[in-house]
């Protein structure tokens, strides 16, 4: 049913949400209580997913990847972020390998 279903068509809908009503959406209710608010459900997601990783509970980090992954474009949408940006810049990536990449990143300083 979902087979089709892409990060993109989520990101749209994020977008999408970004001009509802906090009563009718999460999202916007996420996206009004501000960067802090949003950075911090990111975090917490994120952490929930390592310890369902370690835990080895694969049903658990199905569900918490979804979470972490909703709330990272619930996270680009408030910063202006679009998501090809994103993929882009992995796209890019794709030219090296993680070594080289972390070489030339310590290499820029960064
Ligand atoms: N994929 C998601 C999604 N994943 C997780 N969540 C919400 O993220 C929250 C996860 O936080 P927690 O587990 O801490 O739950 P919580 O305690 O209820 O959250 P808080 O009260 O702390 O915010 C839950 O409220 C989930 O419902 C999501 N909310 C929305 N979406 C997608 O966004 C679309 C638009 O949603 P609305 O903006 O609500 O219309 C939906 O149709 C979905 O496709």
């Amino acid at each position: 049913m979902t087979k089709d279903f892409t990060l993109d068509d989520l990101a749209a809908l994020i977008a999408s949400r970004s001009q509802s009503s906090a009563d009718k959406s999460y999202t916007k209710s996420l996206l009004e209580a501000g960067v802090t608010r949003v950075a911090k459900k990111f975090g917490e997601e994120a952490v929930e997913a390592v310890i369902a990783a370690v835990a080895r509970d694969k049903v658990g980090l199905k569900m918490e990847a979804a979470d972490v992954l909703y709330h990272l474009l619930v996270l680009l949408q408030d910063g202006g972020v679009p998501l090809q940006d994103v993929i882009q810049e992995l796209a890019r990536r794709t030219q090296q390998s993680g070594h080289q990449e972390k070489a030339s990143r310590a290499s820029q300083g960064a």
